[in-house]
C-alpha cells in the first residue's frame, strides 16, 4: 500500500473508489444503478479508513455521488477513522457514468453475443457511447425522485468517458477546487469511471491512453497539489491496464 508523507503546508486530494458492489461481483454493466456494496467491497472501505487512520490523513471536506456503493464506502471510511464530523456533499455529477440499456446485463455474456472487441470499446474508449436507453425504460434517471431537480438535457441516456468528463468538470471547477481555499485535505469517494474523468484532467492523459487506465476498488489515489492545484506527483501509471470491474 502506498505510504505518504503527511505535508500539512501542501493541498492534497484523495480520490478513492467505492469498495466492491454486488454488480462488480456479478460482473454486471452498473452505471447509475444503485446497487449495494457487496461483503468484499465493506470489507474494502474498512480497509481504506484504517489506511486514512494508519497515514493521519486529516480530511477536511468529503465529496462522493448520489449512489450509495460511494455514499457507503465513504460513511464506513470516515467511520474506521474517527472522521464521521466531516462535512460531506453529494452530487449526481460524482455518479458514474451512465451504461444506456446495457446497464444490468452481464459483461462477459454480453462479450459472446456482440465481441469482447465491441465490449471493450463500450467499457474503455474515449468517446464511443453504449447503446441508449428510451425514455420510457424503467431505468430512465428522469423518474427517481434523487434527479427531481435536474433538467431533461442533464439526465443521461448513455454517457462515453468523454460525456462524463463534460459533466464532472463543473463540478471539479465550481465546487471541489474552489473549496481548496479553506481545505487542505478533500476526499472525493467516487467512481471508476469518474475517477478515470478525474485523472485524465488533472494528469492530462491523453485520449489515446485513457482506455489503459483502469481504477481499482478502495485504494486511495494521493495527490499532492501545488497552489494553482496541479499535481506534483503522477499516479495514474500506477494503474494495471486490465479491465476487470
Ligand atoms: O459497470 C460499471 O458501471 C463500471 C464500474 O463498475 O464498469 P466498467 O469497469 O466496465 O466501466
Amino acid at each position: 500500500m502506498l505510504h505518504i508523507m503527511n505535508t500539512s503546508h501542501n493541498k492534497q486530494l484523495v480520490l478513492l473508489r467505492h469498495g466492491q458492489s454486488t454488480w462488480n461481483r456479478d460482473n454486471r454493466f452498473t452505471g447509475w444503478t444503485d446497487v449495494p456494496l457487496s461483503d468484499q467491497g465493506h470489507d474494502e472501505a474498512v480497509e481504506a479508513g484504517r489506511w486514512l487512520s494508519e497515514q493521519d490523513v486529516q480530511v477536511d471536506i468529503a465529496y462522493t455521488s448520489v449512489l450509495q456503493r460511494a455514499i457507503k464506502t465513504l460513511w464506513i471510511a470516515l467511520e474506521e477513522s474517527d472522521q464521521m464530523w466531516v462535512p460531506v456533499n453529494r452530487s449526481w455529477r460524482l455518479n458514474e457514468r451512465h451504461y444506456g440499456a446495457l446497464q444490468g446485463e452481464n459483461k462477459s455474456e454480453m462479450a459472446d453475443r456482440v465481441g469482447a472487441e465491441q465490449v471493450h470499446l463500450w467499457r474503455r474508449s474515449f468517446d464511443v457511447r453504449p447503446p441508449s436507453l428510451e425514455r420510457n425504460d424503467p431505468r430512465y434517471p428522469g423518474r427517481d425522485r434523487r434527479y427531481a431537480g435536474l433538467g431533461a438535457s442533464d439526465i443521461p441516456l448513455a454517457e462515453s468517458l468523454k460525456d462524463t468528463i463534460d459533466r464532472i468538470l463543473p463540478y471539479w471547477h465550481e465546487t471541489i477546487a474552489p473549496a481548496f481555499n479553506q481545505a487542505n485535505t478533500i476526499l472525493v469517494v467516487a467512481h471508476g469511471n469518474t475517477l478515470r474523468a478525474l485523472v485524465k484532467h488533472l494528469e492530462h492523459v491523453s485520449d489515446e491512453e485513457i482506455p489503459l487506465l483502469n481504477i481499482p476498488t478502495s485504494v486511495p489515489i494521493v495527490y499532492q497539489l501545488n497552489s494553482a492545484l496541479c499535481p506534483l506527483n503522477e499516479v495514474h501509471t500506477r494503474f494495471e491496464p486490465a479491465v476487470e470491474a
